[in-house]
């Protein structure tokens, strides 16, 4: 394989595609080396079937809002490998959801599946509307309408969804609700339910939760405690409170929080009742972050910035992709930040990647430390499968051992002669290595 020919082959094939090329382009260059050994990859053409995905399902949502007019959304579910097993990753409901930004989280998922030690494929999926301003009624329409077209694609054992930005315990449960009337069948067709309906203990908190194991891991190499440190979280969603409760309970010093208007800073800390009532705003009453500091006085809100600025040990980007660039980076190692963990998927540009790594900081790609989540999402399909629930502890520590495993797995495959835990590379390799093995025992399909 030659990485840079395959990726201009893919840009001329997919013009309109950049997160997807993002994506691609980051992975193949630290695999070349690896894929290379094995020619018969290459007469299998493997490269381009990995990254091209299996199947992309495209359509029109029409729903009636609470005006009783009628709109349209664009709906896609990208089925992008199931040689390990069935089709899994999240769906995003954003303004900003397009067929390229679905391709490189499909891509990225089937990467981290493989890495979760547990059989799932890779898949994404989402729409263009946006839950932010809509009523609960107008949400449950929206999600009613969504599914009554994704439900032929997918099953438990043939593609099973999952939450994303947007789409949280509220969305699945209708959209639970809405595959069971039309399938006239309970099964564990989607993850992140209920915890009376079949949702497993620990699925809200884990991928925060395994970010900061991850994170635990990393600094564990270098010998360097959590508790004490500064630490700054973009986003004020699933994935950035959960990651910020588990800093808090290890005695680390959460300083901003952010949502796509702006930051809040903290001096003093988010503690526990402060993030109480982060999760009452943003989970219950849909509020902004900047009522954070009408709330608590002593932390100012930076409207329209991103938190990276700020000086503190550790960074936990937990919104979205590329939020952070190259400058932001260069800024947070200028500013002595020791580890970046990726809660999110894809936050930080090449160029933050390249300066993260040329600093040599700890720095891990989001398929190896957000993969808590779907981890657990992949225990809940256990779960439904023994018709069993498990204990908080017990999932909690499945989370532990596999965020572990991973680690391990990267620093297996990542180190460089100098010492250096190259987790991207390391994260990267082992996700394919799996897959490519499959690939090849399953033939030419
Ligand atoms: N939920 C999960 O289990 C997993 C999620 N992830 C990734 O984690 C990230 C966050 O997801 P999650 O917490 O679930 O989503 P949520 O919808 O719960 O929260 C998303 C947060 O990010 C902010 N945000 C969204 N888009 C932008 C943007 N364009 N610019 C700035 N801020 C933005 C949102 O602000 P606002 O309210 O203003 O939109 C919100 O604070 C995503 O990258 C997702 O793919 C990864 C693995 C698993
Ligand atoms: O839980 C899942 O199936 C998917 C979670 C997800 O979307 C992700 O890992 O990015």
């Amino acid at each position: 394989m030659n990485a840079a020919q395959v990726v201009e082959n893919l840009k001329c094939r997919f013009p309109n595609e950049p997160e997807y090329i993002q994506a691609v382009s980051q992975v193949l260059p630290t695999i070349e080396e690896e894929y290379n050994k094995h020619p018969e990859f290459e007469k299998a053409n493997l490269i381009e079937r990995l990254c091209i995905p299996d199947r992309v399902i495209e359509f029109r949502v029409t729903w009636v809002d609470d005006k009783g007019q009628v709109q349209t959304n664009m709906g896609y579910r990208i089925q992008h490998n199931n040689v390990i097993g069935p089709y899994k990753g999240g769906i995003r409901f954003h303004k900003s959801v397009n067929l390229g930004i679905l391709k490189f989280l499909a891509f990225e998922q089937t990467f981290k599946n493989s890495l979760t030690t547990l059989p799932m494929g890779g898949a994404k999926g989402g729409s263009d509307f946006s839950p932010r301003g809509k009523s609960d009624a107008e949400v449950m329409r929206f999600c009613q309408a969504f599914m009554n077209e994704l439900y032929r694609h997918i099953g438990p054992d043939i593609d099973v969804p999952a939450g994303d930005i947007g789409v949280g315990g509220r969305e699945i449960g209708y959209l639970f609700g809405q595959y069971k009337k039309l399938t006239h069948e309970w099964s564990g067709v989607l993850t992140g339910k209920g915890r009376e309906f079949g949702g497993s203990l620990i699925r809200p908190e884990a991928t925060g939760y395994g970010t900061v194991y991850f994170l635990l891991s990393m600094l564990s190499t270098r010998n360097i405690e959590l508790a004490g440190k500064s630490v700054l979280i973009s986003g004020s969603g699933n994935v950035a409170q959960y990651a910020a409760e588990k800093c808090i309970q290890l005695g680390a010093k959460v300083l901003t929080l952010s949502d796509s208007d702006g930051y809040i800073y903290d001096p003093d800390g988010i503690d526990r009742e402060k993030l109480d009532y982060v999760m009452e705003l943003k989970n219950i009453e849909r509020g902004r972050i900047k009522e954070y500091a009408d709330e608590y006085p002593n932390a100012v809100y930076h409207a329209g910035e991103r938190p990276w600025g700020e000086k503190a040990d550790i960074a936990l980007p937990c919104a979205t992709q590329n939020e952070i660039n190259g400058d932001e980076a260069k800024t947070l190692v200028a500013n002595g930040v020791i580890a970046v963990a990726e809660g999110a998927n894809m936050p930080s540009t090449p160029e933050a990647i390249e300066a993260f790594q040329s600093a040599k900081i700890l720095y891990a790609p989001g398929k190896a430390s957000n993969a808590g989540g779907v981890s657990v999402s992949g225990l809940e399909m256990s779960q439904n499968s023994e018709r069993l629930s498990w204990t908080a502890e017990d999932v909690d520590n499945r989370l532990k051992v596999i965020m572990k495993d991973i680690h391990d797995n990267c620093v297996k495959y990542g180190t460089e002669s100098d010492g250096y835990i190259n987790y991207e590379k390391g994260a990267n390799v082992a996700g394919f290595m799996k897959v490519a093995k499959a690939m090849m025992a399953q033939g030419i399909v």
